[in-house]
């Protein structure tokens, strides 16, 4: 059984459809790059798939049970979890606090396993050494880290990552990515993550590429065959492959 299918959604605003009739299969342990020029209907695709917004028409399932109607916590505590771009700690708590109040909200765990699962989260993104440091003395990559951490720390099925590279460095976003994709492969996490900056280069990690314009999924596939299509070369003409 598929982990996530997306049927057919069509999300309206006023008279404006952000998407228009999309359909997404994601397996377990997939890393599934979005890529699409701005206004394409990315973000918004997210937005229905956790929750934020319930579709016009069209279905969203999670394992096999229909979810198109459960509000974004509900669809948190069976294991979908977001990676926002703009991570938004607490910056008096404690990295390790920060993680743990993850942890105790989305993953329903008791406080002891709540402080294990956010110790490991945090050895996993390289942060363990930071767990004592104020949220709001770390730099923006270990910010980034720490929302990582955070998703990962409530026991995800599914992460979604919003385009989490925008503001790293070149080298910063290759390790964000290799990092997710080592989750997806280690732990069986799927992840869906907005790509952007970097396009070429990130996307080309993925195990899957799925290309959006206006509404629409225009190609998908493995990322050779997905970003060479020529209706994705028509949609970037012009711009410059990064
Ligand atoms: N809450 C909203 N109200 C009205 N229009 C919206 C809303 N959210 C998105 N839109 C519109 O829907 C379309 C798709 O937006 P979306 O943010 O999903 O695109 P995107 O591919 O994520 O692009 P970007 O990277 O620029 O955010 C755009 O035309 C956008 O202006």
């Amino acid at each position: 059984m598929k982990l996530l299918v997306v049927e057919n959604v069509v999300k309206k605003f006023g008279g404006l459809r952000a998407l228009d009739g999309v359909s997404l299969e994601i397996d377990r342990g997939e890393f599934v790059a979005v890529v699409g020029p701005n206004g394409s209907g990315k973000t918004t695709l997210l937005n229905v798939i956790n929750g934020v917004y319930k579709p016009d028409e069209g279905r969203v399932l999670f394992e096999g049970r229909d979810v198109t109607k459960l509000p974004a916590y509900k669809r948190a505590a069976l294991g979908i979890a977001r990676a926002f771009q703009v991570p938004r700690p607490f910056p008096d708590l404690t990295v390790l606090e920060n993680v743990v109040v993850g942890a105790i909200f989305n993953g329903g765990y008791d406080k002891r396993r709540a402080f294990e699962a956010a110790e490991e989260a945090l050895r996993y993104v390289k942060l363990y050494e930071k767990r004592n440091q104020l949220a709001g003395k770390l730099t923006f990559n270990e910010l980034r880290l720490l929302e990582l951490a955070r998703a990962l720390a409530s026991n995800p099925k599914l992460l979604l990552m919003d385009e989490v590279m925008a503001g790293l460095s070149p080298t910063e976003i290759d390790e964000m990515v290799r990092l997710v994709k080592r989750l997806a492969e280690e732990r069986g996490i799927a992840a869906i993550s907005l790509v952007e900056h970097r396009m070429r280069a990130v996307a080309q990690l993925a195990h899957r590429v799925v290309v959006m314009h206006q509404g629409h999924v225009i190609a998908e596939g493995p990322p050779e065959k997905a970003l060479n299509d020529p209706r994705v070369i028509e949609v970037y003409l012009g711009k410059s492959w990064r």
